[in-house]
């Protein structure tokens, strides 16, 4: 079956905008097509033809982290509500961390996962295993058996490894298997109780405060520990300055780093939460407006690699006990490319062609993914964005389970509007 997205918007290598018609079939992209050709020559034999005049047709998006629930906590979200979520935000390839219940520690919920991803059929899903047995520190899980079960990283998502030796001793096996460590960096005795970042909201309502260093400390140990086992090690959602800074000059002398910074991070600092709302609680917090200037100068010469969103779906319930008593979290599939494109593009701060490359072909080649281009060949796994439409962001209207975003109320353009994996419409406005 022969499929047309005609008279699309795509971005060259230039990052200059080209009108195309993109052909797809048996699941892969066959051609693209100079838009000045006619369509009624090429659609001779075509099953579908879509007019994407006006849209900017990118690769799909990749997140490498977010929080899909299943199994265990089916009432926050499930690999297909999940799933659907993401494809609704234009997202093609996911990666799930293993904080489930049980925790992704054995071959078993590695097998269950990509199961349920399968029946579910919406998107890709990459599931991680966790480094230590149920996220506790004292005991490696089984990296060769978790690989060969599917797991495409180790990671004890959710809190941070605080052992040194345990996380060198993982870094070993995983650098044997030729596998990444992705780390949650948190040195946990320096957050005891703590639910926002150090600073002004911190002090006006009387809050214990998050430093900087407690991320930090991590991301300065682990490159020291990264140099020394040659394991790729990725650093999950950064959100100092002095993360920033460390991972800068780790990649200047060519330790094997890479690493990840949300959307809220990028967009959101702590003197931005309005009052003791819990949709504004997340881990690593909100932090000061020199940590997100930091953050996006860090995004921009290409010391952070990647935007992932740490989709983490919690119920209303959950959610509703209050600052320092709700679980840390925010969902993010179905907001991040609007919330990007509308604050950075939009105001011309950003190139487009940055945007979409640290949600498609960057995340593709840090992980050795074979998908997010536009190229001959490839996957066809694609997104069809309206950059026009302004619409304000309402939860109610989430695929997601969760409702849990600061976003409420945003008025943003950029919202995705058809999604394709592998040639087939996974999602349709
Ligand atoms: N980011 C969060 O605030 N929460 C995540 C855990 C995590 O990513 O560390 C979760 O699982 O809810
Ligand atoms: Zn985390
Ligand atoms: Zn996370």
């Amino acid at each position: 079956m022969l499929t047309i997205i005609a008279n699309a918007s795509v971005l060259d290598k230039q990052g200059n905008l080209e009108k195309k018609h993109i052909l797809l079939e048996n699941g892969t992209i066959k051609s693209l097509v100079d838009g000045h050709v006619d369509i009624a020559d090429i659609q001779q034999e075509a099953a579908e033809i879509v007019d994407a005049a006006g849209k900017l047709v990118t690769p799909g998006f990749i997140d490498m982290h977010v929080h899909l629930r299943e199994p265990g906590y089916e009432h926050k979200e499930t690999i297909e509500s999940g799933s659907r979520s993401a494809a609704k935000g234009g997202f093609t390839t996911i990666a799930c961390m293993p904080n489930t219940r049980p925790i992704t520690d054995n071959p078993d919920v590695i097998k269950l996962i990509l199961e349920k991803a399968k029946e579910a059929g919406i998107v890709k899903v990459l599931p991680y295993a966790a480094i230590t047995k149920n996220e506790l520190g004292r005991e490696l899980t089984d990296f060769a058996a978790l690989k060969e079960a599917g797991a495409i990283g180790f990671t004890d998502d959710g809190v941070g490894v605080q052992n040194a030796q345990m996380m060198k001793d993982a870094m070993k096996i995983a650098a044997e298997l030729q596998m990444p460590v992705i780390a949650h960096c948190e040195d946990n005795s320096l957050v005891v109780g703590a639910c926002v970042a150090e600073g002004e909201f911190a002090t006006k309502h009387g809050l214990k405060g998050i430093p900087n260093e407690s991320e930090a400390i991590h991301v300065g140990r682990d490159i020291l520990l990264a140099e020394a086992t040659g394991v790729h090690y990725h650093v999950c959602h950064v959100s100092t300055e002095q993360s920033v800074r460390l991972i800068r000059q780790a990649k200047e002398i060519g330790i094997r780093v890479t690493a990840e910074v949300c959307p809220h991070h990028l967009v959101l600092s702590e003197q931005d939460i309005p009052g003791l709302d819990a949709n504004w609680k997340m881990n690593p917090p909100l932090r000061s407006k020199r940590d997100v200037e930091a953050c996006i100068e860090g995004l921009l010469d290409g010391t952070l690699d990647m935007i992932v969103t740490d989709h983490a779906p919690h119920s209303v319930e959950e959610k509703s006990k209050g600052m320092e008593l709700a679980p840390f979290g925010i969902v993010g599939f179905e907001t991040a490319f609007p919330l990007l494109y509308t604050k950075f593009v939009e105001t011309g701060l950003w190139d487009l062609s940055m945007l979409v490359q640290r949600m498609t072909a960057d995340p593709a080649k840090v992980f050795g993914l074979n998908t997010g281009n536009l190229e001959v060949g490839s996957p066809a796994d694609i997104t069809m964005i309206d950059l026009d439409t302004e619409k304000a962001v309402n939860p109610e209207e989430f695929l997601t389970k969760g409702r849990n975003t600061p976003f409420t109320g945003w008025k943003l353009k950029g919202w995705p509007v058809k999604t394709w994996v592998d040639g087939n419409v996974v999602w349709s406005e």
